[in-house]
């Protein structure tokens, strides 16, 4: 598969009045074209931070502080904010938790899709972005789009105003959709019609989509492989059968056995991933992990690999058949 996505030990802070916070620490994966990569973690474990990290929009007094992440060859942090910008919106699109956040409040809808088509593909008259915006409206199941479009954000609900976002976003057929829990804030019975529209718009171009969703439900059906975040860090990542049928970090099996049905396995302690003011030392689940030993609290663990380095496990005591110890990332 061609690597459409290869982020190499990033790392971002971000600056608080209690002091410079470390959100994301030593983070790598790949992404291969046509490939969905899940993002799970339980809440404040850094996962928006880092897929909002890739397209700079990071919140205020957030800043990358290391690593790399090239989108098709490019170094993402290497740009200026107006390649980034460029990038984003026509190779990149995002949708994110909030579709409001997105939407501008005081602009009709069909202005926004204007605007945005202009920035990335100059020269365009009203009716031809009118009609792009029609279809892209069509696509996410919106069947009225002119009404939509002469609309503005406020009169629309949740749902259609995220399938508005999600239009955009792909309007003009991005590489890679970036998609940061585009659900939480949705009614349980559209949820997964979004999703579901999401999956189909990316899976019929051969697109690529980073995913990120609480719900392991939701990466077990709709995603290829799966990096489970904690306190910052990758803890293990792999293809989503194989994480999920056999989870080797004690945090992916306490999460598996946190979910109904889900398995085996103890499920997790009471607690959260900590805040982090300083880097990492040891483990930092190992506060919580019933396997923890003197050595998991003082030194970092290991990031042990499959061989071909699809699997990996960021672990002291970890195993993984056929395995070798890779370097100490991700
Ligand atoms: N603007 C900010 N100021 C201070 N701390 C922040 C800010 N944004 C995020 N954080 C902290 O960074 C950590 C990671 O946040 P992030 O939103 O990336 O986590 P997450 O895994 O996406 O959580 P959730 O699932 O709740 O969205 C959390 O501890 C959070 O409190």
């Amino acid at each position: 598969m061609t690597v459409l996505l290869e982020a190499s030990n990033l790392s971002v802070n971000i600056d608080t009045p209690r002091g410079d916070l470390h959100v994301v620490e030593d983070v790598s994966f790949s992404l291969g074209e046509g490939e969905i990569l899940g993002v799970v973690g339980e809440s404040g474990c850094g996962k928006s931070t880092t897929v909002r990290s890739l397209i700079g929009l990071l919140p205020r007094g957030g800043r990358v502080t290391g690593g790399s992440a090239l989108f098709d060859g490019v170094d993402l942090f290497a740009q200026r904010p107006a390649s980034l910008r460029a990038i984003r919106g026509d190779q990149i699109g995002f949708v994110a938790q909030n579709p409001f956040g997105l939407l501008n409040p005081v602009l009709p809808i069909a202005k926004q899709f204007r605007t945005l088509i202009r920035a990335h593909r100059g020269g365009l008259g009203k009716a031809e972005c009118a009609s792009m915006a029609r279809e892209a409206l069509l696509r996410t199941g919106i069947h009225e789009p002119d009404r939509v479009l002469h609309g503005y954000a406020h009169q629309l609900s949740g749902g259609m105003a995220q399938r508005v976002v999600i239009a955009m976003a792909t309007i003009l057929d991005p590489r890679l959709l970036i998609s940061d829990e585009p659900t939480t804030a949705l009614d349980v019975t559209i949820q997964r019609q979004v999703l579901e529209l999401m999956r189909d718009v990316v899976r019929l171009g051969n697109r690529s989509m980073i995913l990120v969703t609480h719900d392991l439900g939701v990466v077990a059906q709709f995603c290829d492989s799966v990096i489970v975040m904690y306190s910052g860090s990758v803890v293990e990542s792999g293809k989503v059968a194989e994480v999920f049928t056999h989870p080797e970090h004690p945090y992916t099996r306490g999460l598996l056995a946190s979910v109904p049905g889900g398995g085996r396995g103890e499920t997790l302690p009471p607690g959260g991933p900590p805040a982090r003011f300083e880097p990492a030392r040891g483990c930092q689940f190992a506060p919580r992990c019933s396997r923890a030993e003197t050595l998991c609290s003082v030194e970092p663990p290991p990031t042990v690999s499959s061989l071909g380095g699809d699997r990996r496990v960021r672990c002291h005591f970890v195993e993984i058949e056929e395995a070798t110890h890779g370097a100490p990332a991700g």
